[in-house]
């Protein structure tokens, strides 16, 4: 479904602020595959999923989405292929606009506007029955403008529309960061619940070593621009923090590994 192919990429090339974040990362996901994706600050993370969204070209490599070699296209020919969540609950949903609205603006996307937005009967059911799901009293607020959504109503209301036509890749940004740990947990469940239904194929960014190890069915650490750990089906299930800690040492070279390093 997503072929990554050896891409590179360096920011302000020749410049005192040149910052190689992409070194030569490879990786290949099947149809319904989930990767979760750790690493320390300024390990290449977000870099690699804008790279993959297109935000902006990369040096080197190519990369393919579902057959198609996107390497060269901009973000918004990139879109129809690609629901993005991402760590700030204000980025993904319109605040002046009502509940109802958000979503039928994301189930049109890359319709033109015109004859057909208004909302029909259906769809409005429809709606009604996705908030259901997220159990957060949504389901009966369809005309309450966004912009009076907590941050974790509107992160799972964001993850619904990126989610709503069934993108043949989801990216998760650190979706759930910015949010109480029991905001986050919930939001999590519910991402899950989706991706499990819709056997989305997904990778998601996080800085939780245990939601990286509880979700997915493969795990990578980003470290200095290149994928330093890759742990799949059997062994990732039987990961530990500490296991992952103690990889973590090796491949830096620390002998001091803890969470702090890796993840901070
Ligand atoms: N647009 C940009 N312009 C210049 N440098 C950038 C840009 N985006 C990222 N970088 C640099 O590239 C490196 C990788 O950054 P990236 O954001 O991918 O790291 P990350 O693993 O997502 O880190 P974090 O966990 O802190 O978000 C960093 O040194 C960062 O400063």
């Amino acid at each position: 479904m997503l072929e990554i192919k050896n891409i590179w990429k360096t920011f302000n090339a020749g410049t005192v602020n040149e910052k190689a974040a992409l070194r030569g990362v490879s990786l290949t996901l099947g149809d319904g595959d989930f990767i979760t994706v750790i690493g320390g600050n300024g390990a290449g993370k977000s870099t690699l999923m804008n790279a993959v969204a297109g935000v902006y070209p990369v040096d080197e490599g190519t990369i393919t989405i579902d057959g198609t070699d996107v390497t060269k296209l901009p973000e918004h020919k990139r879109a129809p292929f690609i629901g993005r969540v991402f760590q700030d609950p204000m980025m993904g949903t319109a605040a002046t606009m009502q509940i109802e609205e958000n979503l039928a603006l994301a189930a049109r996307r890359g319709q033109p506007r015109g004859l057909g937005w208004a909302i029909t009967k259906q769809e409005r059911e429809r709606y009604r029955e996705l908030l259901k799901t997220l159990d957060l009293g949504l389901e009966d607020r369809l005309t309450s403008k966004v912009g009076l959504l907590s941050g974790g109503q509107r992160q799972a209301l964001t993850l619904l529309m990126a989610t709503l036509k069934k993108p043949k890749l989801l990216l998760l940004d650190e979706h759930t960061a910015a949010l109480d740990p029991k905001t986050a947990d919930k939001v999590l469940d519910t991402t899950e619940r989706i991706i499990q239904r819709d056997k989305l194929t997904t990778l998601m960014i996080t800085h939780n070593m245990r939601d990286a190890i509880a979700h997915g069915n493969r795990l990578i650490m980003m470290y200095e621009g290149r994928v330093a750990i890759d742990v799949a089906g059997e062994e990732k299930k039987k990961l530990t923090v500490e296991g992952l800690l103690e990889m973590f040492s090796k491949v830096s070279g620390s002998t001091e590994a803890d969470d702090k390093l890796l993840l901070s």
